[in-house]
C-alpha cells in the first residue's frame, strides 16, 4: 500500500483547482487567517508559504488528494465532489462559484432522450434511473453543449450559472438536477490530527461565509 509522507501537526497541505476557483479560493483563505497570496503564473504546481502548503490541480483531483491524506483540506465545487463520491468531510459551504446541474436540450425539442452528454455522468445516470429513462451516457470533457447541438446527444446534462452560454446556442433549461457552490473538504484523519490548524479555519471560514440572513452573529 502506497504511504503518504509524514508532515508536520502544525503544516497543512491544501489541494486547490486552477481555473475559475481560484483567486476566490485564495482571497477567502487570506481573509480567514492563511497567509497566501495568488500563485505566480509559471508552470510551477507546488506553492509554499509559511506554514501552508498549495498543491494547483484539476478540479476532479481535489478530492481525491484530499480523500487519500496528500491533502489535508480543498476547495472544490458541490457538482464535483458528488461526482467525485470521495468520503470527505464537507464542513462549509463557501457560497460562491454557484451554479446548477441542469438538463438542456435544443429549444422546443421534444423526441426521447436515448443519448445524453456531459461530464458528470455519474449525476447523469442516477438521475436518469431515477426516472426510469433508459439513456446512454457519453462522458464528454467540455464545451459540453456541443453535443446537443450537433445531435451527438439528444440532451446534455451541464452548469448553467447565467444562462448566457444557452442563450447564445439556441439551447434551454429542462430541468435542474441540483445547485453547487464551492465548498470546504477536509480529510477526516487531518481533521483529528491537525485539529489545532483545521478547527480555527473551519470555524472563521464559517464566520466568513455565512449568508446575512441566517440569524448567527
Ligand atoms: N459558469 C459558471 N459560473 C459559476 N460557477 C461555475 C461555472 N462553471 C463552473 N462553475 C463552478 O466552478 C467549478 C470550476 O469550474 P472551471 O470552469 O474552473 O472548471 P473546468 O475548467 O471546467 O474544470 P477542469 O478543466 O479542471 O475539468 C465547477 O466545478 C463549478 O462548481
Ligand atoms: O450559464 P453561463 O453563465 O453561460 O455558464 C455556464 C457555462 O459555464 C461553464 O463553462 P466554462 O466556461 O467553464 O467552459 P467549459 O465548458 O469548457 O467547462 C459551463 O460548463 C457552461 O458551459
Amino acid at each position: 500500500m502506497t504511504s503518504v509522507p509524514e508532515r508536520r501537526p502544525d503544516h497543512l497541505t491544501l489541494a486547490l483547482p486552477k481555473g475559475r476557483i481560484m483567486d476566490d479560493a485564495i482571497a477567502l483563505l487570506s481573509q480567514a487567517g492563511l497567509p497566501l497570496t495568488r500563485p505566480e503564473a509559471s508552470r510551477a504546481l507546488r506553492h509554499e508559504f509559511p506554514g501552508v502548503t498549495v498543491l494547483e490541480l484539476r478540479n476532479q483531483d481535489v478530492p481525491v488528494y484530499v480523500d487519500l491524506g496528500v491533502a489535508d483540506a480543498g476547495i472544490v465545487g458541490k457538482d464535483v465532489l458528488l461526482e467525485a463520491g470521495r468520503p470527505v468531510y464537507e464542513p462549509v459551504d463557501l457560497h460562491f462559484a454557484e451554479c446548477r446541474l441542469s438538463l438542456i436540450r435544443e429549444i422546443g425539442a421534444s423526441g426521447p432522450v436515448a443519448r445524453v452528454g456531459t461530464k458528470y455522468p455519474r449525476a447523469a445516470r442516477a438521475y436518469l434511473e431515477e426516472r426510469g429513462i433508459p439513456a446512454e451516457v457519453v462522458k464528454l470533457s467540455g464545451n459540453i453543449e456541443l453535443a446537443a447541438l450537433t445531435g451527438l446527444a439528444d440532451a446534455v446534462i451541464d452548469l448553467v450559472q447565467t444562462g448566457g452560454t444557452l442563450r447564445a446556442n439556441h439551447l434551454e433549461e429542462v430541468d435542474v438536477l441540483f445547485h453547487s457552490s464551492a465548498r470546504l473538504i477536509v480529510n477526516r484523519a487531518a481533521l483529528k490530527l491537525r485539529r489545532e490548524r483545521l478547527r480555527p479555519l473551519i470555524a472563521r471560514l464559517r464566520e466568513l461565509t455565512a449568508p446575512a440572513d441566517s440569524g448567527l452573529t
